[in-house]
């Protein structure tokens, strides 16, 4: 992960565009071909792996062409200037954009080894396995304990309702533990305990983001995508988000979609900047990616030039 304070140049600050002013526009590090820096390498086996993937909405493509491997244990951020595509990608991993009747996808996209869009594909699973936190927080207008055991309960894993006290097979101790385990592990615990009962919707914003993201992990997933969870948060309770999303990449494999350069430069392992027409122009350690882009484009899009 990068100190943004070693940024250096590259730091996309208000100073930025001047104090690279008196650099050349194109340097000579950059080739002008070829046109994307995808191929990352990396030790180990893949958690996801996208090959050749085409999205369109009717007859305009969102995304063109995606081949992308990314890691476990680690945060990956997708970045890149509105309507490029990092939301539609995103939503590929783990079959949202099927909830959308114009998207047509193509190509292959393999998490653990497997198609996840071949035929029969069980999707309520591929989503517990590949959870995700959108941009707004999302509780449901139910008590913090509800949000949390919903997913328990709905996969099966508890069984707390009236049918299971009468035939005795109770476990409303084992959800306790979850709630509990799940809202440790969000950092929330220690500010809702004593609310559990509680709607939820009473929380802050930045507290309801963060029982969001104990909602997702309640369900043991592997990976965890999100779509700029702090982008409606204040300072702070964006600066708690990060800090979780680090310790949560020490156990689960992160994907981020921010449009906070340096909140990508601060939290992630990995980097992908996408470019307009859906194209994936470079994907590497975030420390190279913005401290030495291969890209001028990429480049340019860092320093502010646009975007
Ligand atoms: N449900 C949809 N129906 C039709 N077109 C869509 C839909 N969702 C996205 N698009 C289009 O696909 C392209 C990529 O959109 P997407 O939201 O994935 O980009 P993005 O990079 O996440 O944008 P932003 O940063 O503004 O959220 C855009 O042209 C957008 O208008």
């Amino acid at each position: 992960m990068t100190d943004t304070s070693s940024l250096g140049a590259n730091a996309p600050t208000d100073t930025t565009v001047a104090e690279n002013a008196d650099r050349p526009q194109t340097t000579d590090r950059h080739e002008d071909t070829p046109d994307s820096w995808t191929d990352y390498a990396f030790e180990g086996e893949p958690k996801l792996s996208v090959d050749g993937l085409d999205v369109h909405y009717g007859s305009d493509q969102a995304l063109d062409d995606i081949s992308i491997e990314i890691p476990e244990q680690s945060v990956t951020a997708l970045i890149g200037p509105s309507g490029c595509g990092k939301s539609t990608f995103l939503r590929c991993l783990n079959r949202m954009n099927d909830r959308i009747r114009a998207a047509e996808v193509d190509g292959t996209v393999t998490f653990e080894g497997q198609d996840i869009y071949q035929d029969g594909l069980d999707l309520v699973e591929l989503r517990k396995r590949v959870g995700m936190v959108f941009q707004a927080p999302n509780p449901f207008p139910k008590s913090i304990r509800d949000n949390i055991a919903y997913g328990p309960r709905k996969h099966g894993t508890v069984q707390t309702d009236l049918l299971a006290k009468l035939t005795g097979r109770d476990d409303s101790d084992q959800e306790d533990e979850i709630v509990e385990r799940s809202l440790r592990q969000a950092a929330i615990w220690e500010e809702v305990n004593d609310r559990l009962d509680d709607n939820a919707l009473g929380l802050s914003g930045g507290q309801q983001q963060r029982l969001c993201i104990a909602r997702c992990l309640a369900v043991d997933p592997e990976v965890i995508l999100m779509d700029e969870p702090a982008s409606a948060l204040d300072p702070i309770a964006t600066a708690k988000i990060e800090d979780l999303i680090e310790e949560l990449a020490e156990e689960y494999t992160v994907v981020i979609v921010t449009h906070n350069m340096q909140q990508a430069a601060r939290i992630s392992d990995q980097t992908a900047v996408f470019l307009t027409g859906g194209r994936l122009v470079e994907y590497g350690e975030t420390d190279q990616v913005f401290e030495n882009p291969k890209s001028q484009r990429v480049e340019d899009y860092i320093t502010g030039k646009f975007g």
